[in-house]
């Protein structure tokens, strides 16, 4: 019951993203720690965080969506009204992405909104999911992905739609797309986006063995920038961000367009039949069942 309601919420919030700031701590700022000046407030929304800082124009953007950043409805939809928000305010060029949740950036779709979900649902939840890849992969500001921690599937997607991508190194966070061990298909335009990143032949390999790269072979296969220690993910992605930010916005703002117009074009001129795709295929009794002896799997391995 709370969760449909929950859901209902974020779907009205898809379509007037304006409603969710009512009620809720989005749009509502308050001091960050430490912070005393507008340039150290922080806003957000229940699973995103944002930290502004007003003097660089620079705002980082945590999920906190805890166990693992699974990228539920609500999740989807308090990304893509973050992202708004700060597009919409010019005193922000670039935005610094990463998690708050210790060792997982993002676990990619959460599974249980399309297990045993009804059509309308996985339909709802798929448009959620191609919007906020369009926002973040089109998107004006300077996006860099500070990842620090594991990174497959859709959290990979999230990661590769950023303008830049710097990866902690640590064995354990892996980044890839590991559909195909599900027994699902990455859609089209995801795997576009891999083959604008990485090219076509490592990307027909790694996205038929559905790899998941561990940061050293990441950097190899260029999925990611910078590979660094842990404890400087932050700081690099800070001088990234610097680097980006000293070309002029307009030049480019404009080349980042000419760049990925077209992946974004092809989605947006097949939108509807993209997500009927979607939905059937992910309804089919087989792939429910995959997918549920996947997330049992996931279940069972804790203990
Ligand atoms: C013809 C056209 C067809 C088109 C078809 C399109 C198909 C779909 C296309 C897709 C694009 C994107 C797909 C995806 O993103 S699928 C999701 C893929 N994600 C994964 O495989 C990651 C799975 N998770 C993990 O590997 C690990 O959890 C981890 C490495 C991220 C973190 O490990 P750890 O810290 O050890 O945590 P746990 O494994 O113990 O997990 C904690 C808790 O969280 C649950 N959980 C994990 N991942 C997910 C998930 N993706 N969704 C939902 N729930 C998840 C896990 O089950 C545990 O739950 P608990 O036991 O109840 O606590």
């Amino acid at each position: 019951m709370a969760l449909a309601s929950g859901v209902r919420f974020a779907a009205r919030a898809l379509l007037r993203p304006w409603a969710l700031l009512r009620g809720t701590t989005l749009g509502r700022t308050e001091p960050a720690a430490g912070g005393g000046g507008d340039g150290a407030r922080r806003f957000g929304s229940q699973r995103v965080l944002v930290e502004p800082d007003a003097a660089s124009g620079v705002a980082v953007m945590k999920l906190r969506n805890p166990p693992v950043n699974a990228l539920s409805l609500e999740l989807l939809t308090e990304l893509v009204i973050s992202l708004e928000k700060l597009e919409n305010d010019k005193t922000f060029r670039g935005v610094i992405l990463t998690s708050d949740c210790p060792r997982v950036f993002c676990a990619g779709l959460d599974l249980t909104e399309i297990c045993g979900r009804n059509p309308a649902h996985c339909a709802e939840y798929w448009k959620a999911m191609q919007e906020l890849w369009l926002r973040t992969y089109l998107s004006s500001l300077v996006l860099v992905a500070a990842i620090n921690g594991a990174c497959p599937a859709g959290g990979c997607i999230i990661a590769l739609s950023c303008d830049c991508r710097v990866l902690a190194d640590n064995p354990k966070y892996r980044i890839g797309l590991n559909e195909t061990l599900l027994g699902i298909i990455a859609p089209f335009w995801l795997k576009d986006t891999y083959v604008n990143t990485i090219g076509h032949r490592a990307s027909e390999q790694a996205l038929q063995l559905g790899s998941l790269f561990p940061p050293a072979e990441a950097l190899q296969v260029g999925l990611v920038d910078q590979v660094v220690p842990e404890d400087q993910v932050q700081s690099t992605a800070l001088s990234e961000m610097a680097r980006w930010l000293a070309v002029p916005d307009h030049a480019r703002q404009l080349t980042k367009n000419m760049m990925r117009k077209a992946t974004a074009d092809r989605l947006l001129r097949q939108r509807d039949a993209d997500t009927q795709n979607f939905v059937s295929f992910v309804c089919r009794d087989s792939i429910q069942k995959s997918l549920q002896a996947y997330l049992e799997k996931l279940r069972q391995r804790k203990g």
